[in-house]
């Protein structure tokens, strides 16, 4: 069983799907580690005209399992380095480049293969496995998501202030939906769920409840 969950900055997709990888014993892909990974790589050089194969030929290793995806670049794992906004940032800028989206869409496939997964990013329902049994898009307002992404980050000591996070947020929003090729949407065939005013229980006990119906 494949099951694709998308849906845009901090709306809680993660959280959804790690704990749905869990709950169903299934292998957790976070396709925006990956970008994220690219983009530290991307803005350690300070640009992304990097090609693709450049970028491929990076020492590196993913590993994805029950509630986990980790990815190890020279033999170290990656974790907080991937998690700021400015690489997210760089991360969002690979994302407008149709050659890297094109490379890293088969890179997602030949690491799942047949195997079962839990596919969580922006273009898992529509382009790297449309095929998906199940087809998830989460979403919150703006604000919310600003909100949720500053508690986060505060959390983990970070100085950040709510309006640069929303301004941020914003910003990232209209670029993923406004690029030419593969511009960021839900699939047609994905089951969109607000959660602008729901708790994670909520959210994952009715993806649940979806999943058992069938
Ligand atoms: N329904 C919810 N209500 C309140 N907070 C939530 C909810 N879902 C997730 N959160 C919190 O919001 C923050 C962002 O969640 P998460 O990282 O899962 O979002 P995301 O969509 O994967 O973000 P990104 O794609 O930018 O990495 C986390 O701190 C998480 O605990
Ligand atoms: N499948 C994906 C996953 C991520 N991205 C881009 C878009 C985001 O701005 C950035 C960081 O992802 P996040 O950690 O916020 O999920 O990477 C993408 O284009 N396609």
């Amino acid at each position: 069983m494949k099951i694709a969950i998308d849906g845009p900055s901090a709306s809680g997709k993660s959280t959804i799907a790690r704990l749905l990888s869990q709950r169903l014993g299934i292998p957790y892909l976070e396709t925006g580690l990956l970008y994220r990974f690219f983009g530290y790589i991307a803005y350690k050089r300070g640009t992304i005209e990097l090609p693709p194969d450049e970028l491929f030929k990076e020492d590196f290793k993913v590993v994805i399992d029950v509630g986990k995806t980790e990815v190890y670049w020279k033999g170290k794992r990656l974790s907080e380095e991937l998690r700021g906004e400015e690489v997210g940032r760089y991360a969002s800028l690979l994302g407008e480049v149709p050659a890297f989206r094109e490379r890293m869409i088969k890179f997602f496939r030949e690491l799942v293969g047949s195997s079962q997964v839990v596919g969580e990013g922006r273009d898992v329902g529509t382009h790297i496995f449309p095929q998906a049994d199940y087809k998830f898009f989460i979403t919150a307002s703006p604000e919310e998501r600003a909100r949720r992404r500053y508690l986060e980050l505060k959390e983990r000591g970070m100085d950040v202030s709510y309006e640069d996070i929303l301004k941020a947020i914003q910003e990232r929003d209209y670029r993923d939906a406004n690029r030419p090729l593969y511009p960021f949407k839900p699939a047609e065939d994905a089951l969109i769920i607000d959660t602008t005013n729901k708790r994670v229980e909520e959210v994952l006990e009715y993806i649940l409840s979806i999943i058992k119906e069938r």
